[in-house]
């Protein structure tokens, strides 16, 4: 729990949202809790999580839940990750160092995002266990920069390489082109050659640099025949991110993927795309067990966890609380929040007479309420 200077402590992910309102610029906050055009999409994945209800089993002699989950060879305490973001250092002057730092003391896996704010290699070196790190990455127009990257993390002892595969362009979002947001100051993606990045510097009236580095720098006519390349490259895992139908996670598997990533990006890339959670089912039944299936969208409590991992989800990861987090708190926050959401998986498991992440499968969740299909 982290207790702050002054005032309560900070229980819930909400607590940490509204602490961490007030800690960072209005542009940066915009930019955080932000999503694409009129965020119907960003609304509709927290939403869903309002209709879950939850299948209680009794007297099933459950006094205590174990957390813990592995993936790849690597055992993590908690099933809740960290999903990639960008540019930590607008949030905390450490970054994503804080951050590993955080995710590391709660058991957690951490995605560090191309775009971070700090290099690969001093980030792996804040944590005993590198193997608990993986990095994110576009497809860039350079492929010569991505193979330095994926080269690069694994030198540094990183779990995995995440592709992500939802942004051909990028979504619109109202808010960061109204703000004219821009990344700036000493807050850099630092591990990328600043001449592919000088773009991220330079906007017109009415834009985002984010959105017109991505345009410059992104590689859109991606296809599936071109993961073979990536593929080659390193003997990482290699986790698709941003997968939403029952057809791409089927080409996922046939192309190779080791694990996908169930994401519409926070809600920041196609207004009106699903919501995660409904995409979830439809997502695991075409993979089966053919590779893990990770979920991102809307997770803020321990039960939506639950609801997720019951649906066939080895593990959730969360975007925007870990950035509360670190506002809050740096990696105490970060930590906190992450402790705080385990806290509520485990608290909910005993409730639940689920013991281990195991035994949660979709008979503890009621399927209609979900689908609006009669009982
Ligand atoms: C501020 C911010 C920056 C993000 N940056 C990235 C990124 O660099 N790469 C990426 O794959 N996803 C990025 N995402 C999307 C997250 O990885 C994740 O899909 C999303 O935040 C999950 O939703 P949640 O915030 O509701 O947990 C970003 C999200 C936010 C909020
Ligand atoms: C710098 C951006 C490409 C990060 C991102 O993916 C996002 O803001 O959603």
């Amino acid at each position: 729990m982290t207790q702050l200077r002054s005032g309560p402590p900070l229980l819930t992910a909400s607590d940490y949202r509204h602490n961490a309102a007030h800690l960072v610029e209005p542009d940066v906050w915009d930019f955080i809790e932000g999503g694409a055009e009129d965020e119907r999409t960003l609304a509709a994945n927290e939403r869903a999580f309002d209709r879950v209800r939850l299948r209680p089993r009794v007297l099933a002699g459950v006094s205590d839940a174990d957390t813990g989950v592995s993936l790849f060879g690597t055992r993590h305490a908690t099933p809740i990750g960290i999903a990639p973001t960008a540019y930590h250092r607008l949030i905390d002057p450490e970054g994503e160092v804080a951050t590993a730092r955080g995710a590391s003391a709660a058991g957690a896996l951490f995605v560090v995002a191309m775009f971070a704010s700090r290099t690969i290699e001093d980030i792996a070196a804040a944590v005993p266990q590198p193997q608990g790190l993986w990095l994110q990455v576009y497809w860039l127009q350079r492929r010569d920069v991505m193979r330095s990257l994926v080269r690069r993390a694994e030198r540094a002892g990183y779990g995995a390489v995440m592709l992500t595969v939802d942004v051909p362009r990028m979504g619109r979002r109202w808010r960061d082109m109204r703000n004219g947001f821009t990344i700036g100051g000493d807050v850099a993606a630092v591990n990328i050659d600043p001449a592919v990045m000088a773009a991220a510097h330079v906007r017109d009236e009415g834009e985002s640099a984010i959105a017109r580095h991505t345009a410059d720098t992104f590689d859109p006519t991606l296809t599936w025949a071109d993961l073979a390349w990536l593929r080659a490259q390193t003997g990482l895992p290699l986790v698709l991110k941003g997968i939403l139908t029952a057809e791409d996670a089927a080409l996922a598997a046939d192309h190779g993927a080791d694990a996908i990533v169930v994401s519409n990006h926070g809600g920041r890339q196609l207004d009106g795309a699903v919501a995660t959670l409904d995409a979830l089912t439809e997502v695991t039944d075409a993979v089966g067990d053919r590779m893990p299936v990770l979920f991102d969208g809307g997770v803020r409590r321990g039960t939506d966890a639950l609801a997720a991992l019951a649906l066939g989800a080895r593990m959730v990861l969360t975007g925007r609380p870990p950035l509360w987090g670190l506002a809050a708190g740096g990696a105490d926050g970060v930590a906190g929040v992450l402790r705080a959401a385990t806290g509520e998986l485990a608290h909910a498991m005993v409730l639940a007479g689920r013991p281990t992440l195991a035994a949660l499968d979709r008979s503890a969740v009621r399927l209609s309420s979900l689908t609006g299909a009669d009982a």
